[in-house]
């Protein structure tokens, strides 16, 4: 939709919510006289500027107001600051009201405000609901709504809180009269002012509520307006949303609260009716629509069929708008409850209804906790909200309370069929769970979301809502998986971009991602449908490695929904795992040189290398000549002792540190650490001769050797002294294939020489101890000596045979 279309549609749906508070309005207004042309003037001059605030909310939607964050039910308090200059006159009850979000943020009523004179002044105002004592009253240059009608501009694409804009929608996508909420916003209006008991004409027709009904009885007349010269605008006017088309009518119409259901009727069929009641629950589960059904129930006269039947006197003029026994309020500042008492005798039950009674003031729960004790006998009073929280003790421990819970999907679905079928639109089963899955319990979200989705068309697929609810189809998401699993990075990357770029949540995406692989695992996903292009998912059914595979990735994304979590970049976390699930080989690092299989150079190679590569003449000379490496230690950080045979060439070497230092880091090419000693005599008596000083000890990586540092740390320093010819004993052992019983007599040889290979660790260690050490080891293997030796003996024919392929001249 391009932006001027979707102003085109804006205008005529505004233009319709609007026409029918208009209407609304002027039949309040016009009890004796007819509408003024001044009047029409300024109203139409008035919808036409709403209208450009809109649509420049639609091109900008950053210039709406901020969403409240905290969207609670229970905390949800509002301000309504509605002026009505006259007695009787609430005119914003059907005003073309556009909130965001559950929690409400802002609301549009035009509403009329008292002017100078007799002139009156229409101005549409936006309501903000605000925490409790908060005026959240805005004009409309600061404050402008999202969307005036169902269809926000870029709707796939607004999140809020990891949500979409459908998540939080619900109710806030309704087009203005469809939203039951609306005639919440406007019940500011001092009621003590109104006269209940008295025949006041027009009171009760200035809403249309989720039922329209007023609305519709007020187009009926069609006699007071030049809105009803326009026939496409009273066609627009007598469009009723699917909540107010489908709303419940009677107990039996309402779904999935079957105990409310039989109290409620059975209290009607006793004629056992109490004085207080509260409905209370979560959004959209049917409380209002409850506490109306129960209403008319309490005042129908049949006889025969059950209640409310929909057809007696009560029941037609309730629907017409014109029932004076049942009266329904938003939430109130004041309430002249003693007027209640003018008439004592009733012949028909009082109605009250308090619609989101949990924002009613405190000096009207004041005044209503005074009254119940009194009240006369066939007063009702029903309370709706979403928790019980917020109400005073005194009133709620009066009440009998209604929970209603949210809604099952199964119900949801079971419901939403049944509108599809009336409003002929054919929807996929899918696309209705997935719709049903997103309302969160909440029928009325789910009622609007199909209507919206009717307005694209009358056939719905779930790629449809999955796109609309700002989910990414599943075909989308088994290319993306295949890109990944086939090790295909360039267009992984590409391909996640482009998802990236419909403003989809990365952490929606995974847990998508995580969803469609279980449903593979499963074997209840369906590759039939579609097109045959891929690598990884190409040959079905997946072998047992593919299958492997997939339990792998389920296994890594899952382990990132925690990253994601936390993380400020979500993208790139994703990115990262999903080109984990497999490893391209285009980009696979060569095996390191420090890795077993590379050839590794022997202790000279290394200090011959490093003398070549020392820059100073005369220091080449000095180190060939008087040092030597005592020891190596290869891993991540390597460690060289260098040794010196007395303190002046000690003393020399010291002066030429960083020269050698450097010599050496470029040789191992890492940071090296070095350490210059004096070599003493202890040194020269443990080693045997010159030609077997030095050895090279290969470290473990970092992580694993610092989590075994203290157990190995001390027998490393103290054992690794010399060096063996191990390499020449595994020859021998590969060269004559021994028997068991021979292997376990050599391990034991092995042992007793102090050859050892230290089973926990990756590294080969050989050394030739002194007598003190062999005591040490001794006492350690005893601990240990069975499990030691035939783990040992592998260790060492496995190894050996390594060595003697890789390297045999390392030792
Ligand atoms: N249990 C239900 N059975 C049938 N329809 C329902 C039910 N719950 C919600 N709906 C649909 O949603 C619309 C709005 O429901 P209603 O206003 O009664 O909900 P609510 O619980 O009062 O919500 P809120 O607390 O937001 O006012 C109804 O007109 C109807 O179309
Ligand atoms: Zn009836």
């Amino acid at each position: 939709m391009t932006t001027t279309t979707k102003v085109e549609h804006l205008r005529n749906h505004i233009h319709l919510t609007n026409c029918i508070h208009l209407k609304n309005h002027m039949h309040n207004n016009n009890n004796n006289s007819k509408q003024s042309p001044v009047l029409t003037d300024r109203s139409l001059l008035m919808r036409d500027l709403v209208l450009l605030q809109r649509s420049r909310s639609l091109r900008d939607p950053s210039a709406s107001p901020r969403m409240k964050e905290d969207n609670k039910e229970g905390k949800r308090r509002s301000t309504y600051k509605n002026v009505v200059s006259k007695p009787g006159l609430r005119l914003c009850s059907s005003s073309p009201i556009v909130s965001f979000g559950g929690g409400g943020t802002s609301k549009v009523t035009p509403s009329v405000e008292k002017l100078d004179g007799l002139s009156r002044k229409k101005s549409y105002r936006v309501q903000k609901y605000e925490e409790e004592g908060g005026h959240g009253e805005q004009n409309m240059a600061t404050a402008v709504p999202r969307h005036g009608c169902g269809l926000p501009f870029n709707w796939s694409r607004i999140h809020h809180r990891g949500k979409t804009i459908l998540d939080i929608a619900g109710r806030s996508l309704s087009c203005g009269m469809s939203d039951s909420k609306g005639r919440k916003g406007l019940n500011d209006t001092p009621i003590s002012s109104l006269p209940l008991l008295v025949d006041s004409e027009g009171w009760q027709h200035d809403y249309s509520g989720e039922l329209g009904i007023f609305a519709d009885d007020l187009l009926n007349n069609g006699k007071d307006s030049d809105f009803s010269e326009n026939s496409s605008r009273r066609n627009a006017r007598l469009h009723q949303s699917f909540t107010q088309k489908y709303g419940p009518r009677t107990f039996s119409d309402l779904v999935g609260q079957s105990l409310v259901v039989q109290a409620l009727s059975n209290a009607v069929a006793k004629r056992r009716v109490g004085l207080l009641y509260v409905f209370h629950g979560p959004n959209g589960t049917g409380k209002t629509s409850c506490a109306r059904v129960f209403a008319r129930a309490l005042n129908c006269h049949s006889m025969e069929q059950s209640k409310p039947c929909g057809v007696c006197s009560s029941c037609v003029s309730y629907d017409n708008g014109k029932n004076r026994n049942i009266r329904e309020m938003g939430p109130v500042k004041s309430f002249d409850f003693e007027s209640l008492f003018i008439k004592k005798r009733q012949k028909h039950h009082l109605v009250l209804i308090f619609d989101d009674c949990d924002t009613m003031s405190t000096d009207c729960w004041n005044a209503l906790s005074k009254v119940v004790d009194r009240a006369p006998r066939r007063v009702v009073f029903l309370l709706v909200c979403s928790s019980l929280d917020v109400l005073p003790h005194v009133v709620v421990s009066r009440c009998q309370k209604f929970f209603f819970p949210k809604l099952k999907d199964a119900d949801i679905v079971g419901s939403l069929q049944g509108v599809a079928l009336k409003e002929e639109i054919e929807i996929e089963e899918d696309a209705l769970k997935l719709v049903a899955l997103r309302s969160d319990g909440s029928l009325r979200d789910a009622e609007m979301t199909l209507e919206q989705l009717s307005l694209l068309g009358t056939r719905i697929s779930l790629p449809l809502v999955q796109e609309m609810v700002g989910l990414i189809s599943d075909e989308k998401l088994v290319d993306l998986l295949d890109l990944a699993l086939s090790a295909d990075t360039v267009n992984t990357v590409k391909n996640l971009r482009t998802i990236m770029e419909t403003g989809v949540e990365p952490l929606a995406l995974m847990s998508q991602l995580a969803t469609v692989i279980t449903d593979v695992l499963a074997g209840s996903y369906d590759f039939t449908k579609e097109e045959c292009k891929r690598k990884f998912f190409r040959r079905q059914p997946l072998s047992k490695e593919d299958m492997e595979k997939l339990r792998r990735a389920l296994k890594t994304l899952s382990e990132l929904e925690k990253q994601l979590r936390v993380s400020n970049d979500k993208v790139t976390w994703l990115t990262a795992a999903l080109l984990q699930l497999a490893p391209d080989q285009r980009y696979l690092v060569p095996p390191s040189p420090c890795n077993n299989a590379a050839p590794r150079p022997s202790v000279e190679d290394i200090w011959l290398a490093v003398i070549e590569d020392v820059r100073v003449n005369g220091l080449r000379e000095f180190l060939y000549r008087e040092g030597k490496i005592f020891s190596i230690s290869i891993g991540s950080a390597p460690t060289v002792e260098l040794m010196f045979n007395s303190p002046v060439t000690k003393l020399t070497a010291e002066n030429f540190r960083d020269h050698i230092l450097r010599a050496f880091e470029a040789v191992l090419g890492s940071p090296v650490t070095l350490a210059i000693r004096i070599e003493s005599k202890k040194d020269l008596k443990n080693v045997g001769s010159s030609s077997l000083r030095s050895e090279i000890v290969e470290l473990e990586d970092e992580t694993e050797s610092d989590r075994r540092k203290d157990l190995e740390a001390s027998q490393k320093q103290s054992i690794v002294r010399g060096k063996a010819s191990l390499g020449q004993v595994i020859k021998q052992a590969e060269g004559n294939s021994w028997s068991k019983r021979k292997a376990m007599l050599i391990a034991d040889k092995l042992e007793h020489e102090n050859l050892r290979l230290e089973s926990s660790s990756r590294s080969l260690i050989c050394w030739k101890s002194s007598r003190s050490v062999r005591r040490k080891v001794s006492r350690l293997k005893k601990v240990r000596r069975r499990r030691v030796r035939l783990h040992s003996l592998l260790k060492i024919v496995m190894c050996g045979k390594s060595l003697s392929t890789a390297s045999p001249s390392r030792f």
